[in-house]
């Protein structure tokens, strides 16, 4: 994929459904009682990997482009899955479904692709296996392949080290199944999708400050789901409209739901150009399109509590603080170490080869903004996430940008590429 400098970009654009949703919404489907209808479902490589699990698995899934329909057989419904379940690149895949396999009576074998099998797995192994789960990693190195012998389960209150909505999450479906109580306690909130969508579903679900606890119940009922925007994927918009010169951009759609919200906290932060129309909010997932224009910008400190809520969108603010006067510093972000890619060292190195002046800390990056960016050929490391931030990067940037493994845009947002260039330039 070769990217130019623009003089411009305006126009208004709807970007696809988020995934963490997308995901949340084939696992509770299949394991509800009844019909679930979801509206606005992503259909990224990541998301049909949980798909196709859960039709392995015996749920008929049916998707007509634009409608899925999940015809859910129950808490007790699953069947044993003929071979491997496939995850893909997908972590929230991994370890969501991990919760759901250990309580279930069968035994299944999990698998992904090469980053998969990288990234880490003990993070789950530790509390499910306190829950008396048969949870094991087939090459002893605490990462997928991943044996589950289905077990039964009983509660734990786990105090997870990490702030991670995909360790709460997988707890919590595990906790679905099991004897008594299950809480989860993190060191900061992380995203709440689970907690909503298992509310409407009928769970027994109660959160109070960084604890969730669920009760097991007799059945879940499948609902009507509307997925909205994700704003993983606004964000790359959001950081093009702010940095391009002579721009405006109307997002469509966004989830705006506060424990993802950290980057538009930022965006305030460091001066931008925003506002909100059509906010929609008041039960489950609130919405709102945004806009955002050419804007002088100042660096920011980005650290703490935030950090859960703006996880997947650092590499852009990466971008964007590349283009802020002064200094930008993130902490608490080592987290990005164990994602699709090293997203520190690859942000640092990419970004430092385009003429930034970036420097990587232990847990996340120092980013002296207003150095002049010139185009260089990123290798994307298979990282969607950094092939997107490069995109806007180059549109920015003199001379030719060249991203390799381009297309693993496709993991979350397939139709990127069109999307950006069917902004009026
Ligand atoms: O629960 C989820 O849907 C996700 C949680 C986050 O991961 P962690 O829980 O590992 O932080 C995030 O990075 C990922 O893209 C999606
Ligand atoms: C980290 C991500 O996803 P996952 O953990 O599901 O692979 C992401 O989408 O940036």
């Amino acid at each position: 994929m070769k990217i130019n400098r623009v003089k411009s970009l305006n126009g208004e654009i709807t970007i696809p459904g988020d995934k963490s949703i997308s995901h949340r919404s084939i696992m509770f489907g299949s394991i509800a009682d009844g019909i679930t209808e979801v509206h606005g479902f992503l259909n990224g490589a990541d998301c049909i990997s949980s798909m196709n699990c859960f039709r392995q698995m015996g749920i008929d899934i049916d998707y007509d482009g634009c409608v899925v329909t999940v015809h859910g057989k129950g808490l007790h419904g699953l069947s044993k899955p003929e071979g491997t379940l496939d995850v893909g690149n997908s972590g929230t895949t991994t370890r969501l479904i991990s919760g759901i396999l250990a309580a279930q009576p069968f035994a299944s074998r999990l698998i992904g692709d090469a980053s998969i099998c990288k990234r880490p797995m003990k993070r789950i192994m530790t509390p499910l296996s306190m829950m008396g789960a048969d949870i094991t990693s087939e090459l002893g190195n605490d990462c997928a392949p991943l044996l589950i012998n289905g077990k039964e389960l009983h509660g734990i209150h786990y105090n997870s080290p990490v702030a991670s909505a995909q360790v709460k999450s997988c707890v919590l479906l595990a906790g679905l199944y099991a004897d008594g109580e299950t809480s989860v306690t993190e060191p900061y909130v992380s995203r709440n999708h689970t907690e909503l969508m298992l509310e409407s579903f009928g769970g027994n679900i109660k959160t109070e400050g960084t604890t969730a606890t669920v009760k097991p119940v007799d059945k879940l009922v499948g609902q009507k789901i509307l997925v909205p925007g994700d704003i993983s994927s606004a964000a790359y918009f959001l950081v093009a409209g702010l940095i391009t010169p002579n721009s405006c951009i109307t997002i469509k759609n966004v989830g705006i739901n506060p424990t993802r919200d950290g980057i538009l906290e930022v965006i305030k932060a460091m001066g931008g150009d925003m506002e909100y129309s059509n906010v929609v909010s008041g039960c489950g997932e609130p919405t709102a399109d945004i806009t955002v224009r050419t804007s002088s910008l100042k660096g920011c400190v980005i650290e703490g509590s935030i950090i859960p809520k703006l996880i997947d969108e650092i590499p852009a603010i990466a971008v964007l603080a590349c283009f802020a006067d002064g200094e930008t510093i993130i902490r608490d972000a080592q987290e990005l170490k164990v994602k699709e890619s090293n997203r520190i060292d690859v942000m640092v190195n990419a970004l430092s080869s385009m003429g930034a002046d970036i420097t990587a800390t232990d847990d996340g990056m120092i980013i002296r903004g207003g150095k002049p960016l010139h185009g260089a050929v990123i290798d994307s490391h298979l990282d969607h996430r950094i092939a997107m931030s490069f995109a806007i990067a180059g549109l920015n940037a003199d001379g030719d940008t060249e991203i390799t493994g381009a297309e693993c845009v496709n993991i979350s947002y397939p139709g990127f590429y069109d999307d950006l260039g069917g902004l009026e330039r």
